[in-house]
């Protein structure tokens, strides 16, 4: 890796607001930092515009068009991150698969994985300078564009989602292909994840390399599993991303907080806190007092307001957030939603949340 990217000095506008990062350490801030998963989304009309009449995988391969849609939700909100425009399924592309963006429907992939000989099938030694050198590219650029306004989050899919994917051909209800892979084919679930980890340690370096300022990693479907099954099939996997990302970074004097958000796993909550993660982020099903006594002050929290509560009116979403953060407390903690916004938000409530959040966490903070 270190051969490929060279570590060229890329001479990176100096970074005006660290709160996010700030956080993410644990460190004192001046507010509570805020972002929100799909921040750069369809709830957006210039975001609907941009991608009108365009393959949603054509968008994510060219590095002017995810820089320009990262950068959209900036122009409105006083965010005080940026996540980069892709996808979590551009890993299972670069490993062989076909996969489509369909309309109405969702990720589809026209030949799923159906039993273990179907491993063949993947790659096995994946260069992802050749293969994800576009995301690569996106992110140095929107480094750039985004004049250190705020830092910049790579991400990944986690290894049991990626997996699901995978074999389940797209979304679904039970994922009853995917875990049928557990039970019946263990050994090559493993192998499966291990190919899959060993990709996801490489883009995610290259990230970094790239300009990637922090990386967090989506385990969208471990809440489909139950506390065995994850402690099995995700938890190792999540833990090995961690440390072998660290370990590299290390090497080259780097330090770059991660996050985790297994949604839906409220049973491995304990377990993520002691991951190496630096955050854990969660989704609204869990009290963030809770979440605080259960995380035992161990690593910084992300999260979790109900998507949804932004369909309340605004004085109303004001009550919420100021409710979540007394909850969690202004140290150690990022605002988010507790999963992406839907297309069919209101812009302007999506303003009065970021708002809030500033808001409400500036007077706290002041009092202490
Ligand atoms: C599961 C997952 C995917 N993709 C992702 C996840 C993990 C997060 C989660 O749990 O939601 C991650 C993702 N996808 C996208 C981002 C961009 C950054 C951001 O959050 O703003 C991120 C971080 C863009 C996108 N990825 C997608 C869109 C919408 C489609 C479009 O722009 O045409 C965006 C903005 C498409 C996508 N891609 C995926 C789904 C389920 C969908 C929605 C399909 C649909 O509802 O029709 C797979």
């Amino acid at each position: 890796l270190l051969c490929h990217h060279s570590f060229m000095p890329k001479d990176f506008p100096t970074l005006q607001n660290d709160t996010f990062l700030r956080a993410a350490r644990g460190e004192e801030t001046e507010h509570v930092p805020v972002w929100c998963m799909r921040q750069a989304g369809r709830y957006l009309p210039e975001f609907r515009e941009s991608r009108a009449g365009k393959d949603f995988f054509d968008t994510c391969r060219s590095p002017e068009s995810c820089c320009e849609l990262t950068l959209q939700p900036l122009r409105r909100f006083p965010f005080d991150a940026a996540i980069i425009f892709s996808d979590i399924l551009v890993v299972p592309q670069a490993m062989g698969m076909d996969v489509l963006m369909v309309a109405g429907k969702g990720p589809t992939f026209p030949d799923p994985l159906k039993e273990p000989e179907d491993l063949q099938r993947l790659r096995t030694a994946v260069d992802v300078e050749k293969e994800l050198g576009y995301v690569f590219k996106a992110i140095t650029l929107t480094r750039h564009k985004i004049e250190g306004k705020v830092p910049l989050i790579g991400f990944t899919g986690a290894p049991w989602t990626l997996m699901a994917y995978m074999i389940e051909g797209g979304g679904s209800n039970t994922y009853s292909k995917a875990k049928r892979w557990l039970y019946r084919h263990p050994e090559a679930s493993h192998m499966l994840l291990r190919m899959l980890t060993d990709v996801i340690v490489e883009y995610l370096l290259g990230q970094v390399a790239a300009g990637a300022q922090a990386l967090q990693v989506f385990d969208s479907h471990a809440g489909i599993l139950g506390p065995v099954q994850f402690k099995d099939f995700s938890l190792p996997y999540l833990r090995d991303i961690a440390r072998r990302v660290k370990d590299k970074l290390k090497e080259t004097g780097q330090d770059v907080p991660m996050i985790v958000f297994a949604k839906d796993a409220h049973y491995a909550l304990e377990d993520l806190s002691q991951s190496h993660y630096e955050v854990v982020g969660l989704d609204w099903t869990i009290d963030p007092r809770s979440a605080r006594e259960r995380t035992g002050g161990k690593v910084s929290l992300q999260g979790n307001m109900d998507p949804c509560a932004l369909y309340s009116p605004k004085d109303r979403i004001s009550e919420i957030v100021q409710k979540m953060v007394e909850g969690f407390g202004t140290r150690g903690y990022i605002a988010n939603l507790g999963h992406g916004l839907y297309p069919d938000m209101d812009p302007e409530n999506v303003g009065a949340f970021v708002e809030a959040v500033h808001q409400h966490s500036k007077l706290m903070i002041k009092q202490i």
